[in-house]
């Protein structure tokens, strides 16, 4: 035994009458790891107690509060990013915090943040209205595993991932430790079918959640629609659209006549490109989304096997450093702006969509992004600026296609869906 040691006690009347007390006692304490080294149950069954470690006893009176509605459901944050998304995530989260916790019962904690160079860790909470300042005054380097395992030890753990990296180790590492993840980053649902499957088999065989609405249409209800129609039993015919906010809002915008290095200078400083528009504009944030898509169907296919053909000439997208690559895209203006003039001429307009066929015959590619000149009578040509669109054709949905639209892209609207998985899991997790 560790000393010193807590007698943690919970009192209620009637106890011996009510169902499961013991279980959610016990249960709430093992979720967030509290070792329980001695426990009794009182003789007039009023009263069930722990002995635990003394350093677990303001988690362990936190969390059984929590499971006995005794208190608002705390739960605590590590995120990661502080760019468009995050950032605008933190601004909700202070802007919110308090009707959350009083409306809702959830009382939702900064515990940790990190950029690419810092972090900032306070078990305590960071002050949403100076995360900015915590984080400009730390001089830590984001040691990830060590930030984890701080995590984990508060009640109801929660990593968000608002980074563009390859974070498929930190969501390992995260939910090997009972954390629950939710991205708005599509790399790792991204991966190799193997790799993705396996963080799927650790969040389902952890208990887990994994969350990660915002990874396609920003804050649009894709995901959770298409789990919907698949876990009720209907049979995806085709999924169809304009999966890309950024290459709506560009179509548009040459259309006008901006001229496409302009117009992706704009789009960037508007927060709706990938951290490089190379990703965008080449199409493979699309193949992305749509490969997320496919494998909600079972599909188990890889990136490789998306057929991409790009939005703009693959020849102007080969620098890293973004102002060489605008000054090569600058070189392609006439030319967009040549084919755009020829489609307006033929009353069509340029679209980027996504096709995901999933009975595709052998050898043709079940999944297809690129860019389409549609037809005025097309769904896709009434998009407005960022607008994206999901059409779910399905056994059930046959004569006309289940439609899910709007922005697809932007800091407040992602923001607004990281939130809204992040309160899925406190909500789904309350008095448990
Ligand atoms: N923008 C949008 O409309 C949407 C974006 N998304 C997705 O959200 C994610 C974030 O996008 P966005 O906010 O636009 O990107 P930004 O480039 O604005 O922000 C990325 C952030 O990640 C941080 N970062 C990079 N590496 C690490 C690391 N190793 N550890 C911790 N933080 C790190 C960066 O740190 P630093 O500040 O030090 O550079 C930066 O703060 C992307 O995956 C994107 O695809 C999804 C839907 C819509
Ligand atoms: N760059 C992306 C952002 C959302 O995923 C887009 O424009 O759709």
């Amino acid at each position: 035994m560790r000393e010193p040691v807590t007698l943690l006690t919970l009192v209620g009347e009637a106890m011996g009458r009510t169902p499961n007390v013991a279980g959610r006692f016990f249960g709430a304490l093992g979720q967030i790891g509290v070792l329980v080294r001695a426990s009794a149950q009182g003789a007039g069954e009023r009263s069930i107690s722990a002995v635990i470690d003394g350093e677990d006893t303001a988690t362990a009176v936190r969390t059984v509060h929590a499971a006995f509605n005794l208190a608002a459901q705390e739960v605590n944050l590590l995120v990661l990013g502080k760019g468009t998304v995050g950032r605008e995530l933190l601004y909700q989260l202070a802007a919110q915090q308090q009707a959350l916790a009083g409306d809702q019962d959830v009382l939702i904690k900064l515990a940790g943040l990190a950029d690419s160079r810092r972090a900032v860790f306070d078990p305590a909470g960071i002050p949403l209205a100076r995360w900015d300042a915590r984080l400009q005054e730390s001089h830590v380097p984001p040691d990830i595993p060590a930030l984890l395992d701080r995590l984990r030890r508060l009640p109801v753990p929660i990593l968000v991932d608002c980074t563009a990296e390859d974070t498929t180790a930190v969501y390992e590492a995260a939910l090997a430790r009972g954390i629950h993840v939710v991205s708005a980053n599509k790399r790792p649902l991204a991966a190799t079918w193997p790799v993705r499957q396996g963080l799927m088999d650790m969040a389902r065989a952890r208990h887990r959640r994994w969350e990660y609405e915002t990874t396609v249409g920003a804050s649009l209800p894709v995901i959770d629609t298409l789990k919907g129609l698949v876990r009720t039993g209907d049979t995806i015919l085709r999924i169809e659209g304009s999966f890309s906010g950024t290459l709506g809002y560009l179509a548009g915008e040459l259309s006008r006549g901006v001229p496409l290095s302009h117009a992706v200078r704009d789009a960037r400083a508007r927060g709706y490109t990938e951290p490089h528009p190379r990703d965008d504009l080449s199409g493979l944030d699309v193949a992305r989304k749509a490969l997320i898509l496919a494998r909600e169907l079972g599909m188990q296919l890889d990136l490789d096997a998306v057929a991409i053909e790009p939005f703009a000439p693959s020849e102007a997208l080969g620098h890293d450093d973004l102002e060489r690559f605008f000054l090569a895209l600058a070189e392609h203006d006439d030319a967009v702006a040549a084919r755009i003039e020829r489609m307006r001429q033929a009353g069509r307009v340029l679209r980027y969509l996504a096709q995901i066929d999933p009975s595709a015959p052998a050898g043709a590619p079940a999944v297809r992004v690129g860019p389409v000149e549609v037809e005025p009578d097309h769904p896709a040509a009434r998009l407005r600026g960022t607008e994206a669109f999901v059409a779910f054709t399905t056994d059930r949905h046959r004569a006309y296609p289940l439609l899910v639209q709007g922005a697809g892209a932007g800091g407040a609207v992602t923001a607004a869906g990281v939130l809204t998985d992040i309160l899925k899991i406190a909500m789904s997790l309350r008095g448990r």
